[in-house]
């Protein structure tokens, strides 16, 4: 128990989402993790446990659906509500009530912060819905959401299982995300109990071994390109 805490604490910087919304030279940007239970089984025999959405960016990164928010206009949740139904094509209520945390954006996060930039202040919800509806939202963003294939390349729903070959989780905890969303994904698996510390450890330390590995196949991929100039 006291693990799990400083787990969720690690994710630091935390603030309420009243204390967030003071920061009025900030720009403030809202999204949500959408899930479900379900009892499939993948091949099978691999419980899914639960359908966790998130999306392939237009910049190559993963992330939560949702974007920038202008708290002046409306309120987070109905900007927030309103970005899904651009990406997402379909009305999907969030209330107040399925706020989770917000915090500054880490550093590096684009726009990049300079001295003449406001900060980015990042406002994260969490909304359980039915299998159904996954389906639907995942039939309707690739088909009519005005920003698939421009500002959203795709849906993608997350492995929480772990292979024997060790494929699952851990190569998914292994691409790159955009901002905070990994730390968003791994503190909510924990906060709502989809996964245990245990193996969230487990997938992490194999994830990192993956990125070594990856970096070897960027390397051989890159002299590739190099022996095809040579060639042209
Ligand atoms: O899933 C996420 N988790 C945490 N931060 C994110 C996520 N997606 C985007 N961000 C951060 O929020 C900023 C604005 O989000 P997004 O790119 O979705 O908004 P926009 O489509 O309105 O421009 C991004 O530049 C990035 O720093």
């Amino acid at each position: 128990m006291i693990k799990r805490n400083f787990l969720l604490l690690m994710a630091s910087g935390q603030l309420s989402r009243e204390e967030a919304l003071e920061c009025t030279r900030c720009r403030h940007a809202c999204h949500v993790m959408l899930y479900s239970d379900t009892k499939s089984q993948l091949f099978g025999k691999f419980p899914i446990r639960h359908i966790i959405l998130m999306q392939m960016r237009f910049d190559g990164l993963l992330g939560f659906p949702g974007g920038l928010v202008d708290p002046s206009k409306e309120t987070l949740e109905e900007g927030l509500t309103r970005e899904l139904s651009e990406e997402l094509g379909l009305p999907l209520p969030i209330s107040v009530e399925d706020h989770v945390e917000s915090c500054f954006a880490p550093p590096s996060s684009p726009p990049f912060s300079s001295p003449f930039s406001s900060r980015l202040m990042l406002h994260f919800y969490v909304k359980k819905i039915e299998e159904e509806q996954i389906r639907e939202v995942e039939r309707v963003a690739a088909s009519t959401a005005t920003d698939h294939g421009q500002e959203v390349l795709g849906m993608v729903r997350v492995p929480l299982y772990t292979m024997k070959s060790g494929g699952g989780l851990a190569h998914f905890l292994s691409h790159s995300f955009i901002g905070n969303a990994r730390s968003q994904l791994v503190s909510s698996l924990l906060r709502f109990n989809m996964a245990s510390l245990e193996e969230l450890r487990k997938a992490l330390t194999r994830s990192q071994e993956i990125h070594s590995q990856n970096a070897e196949s960027l390397r051989a991929a890159l002299s590739l390109t190099g022996a095809q100039r040579k060639q042209l």
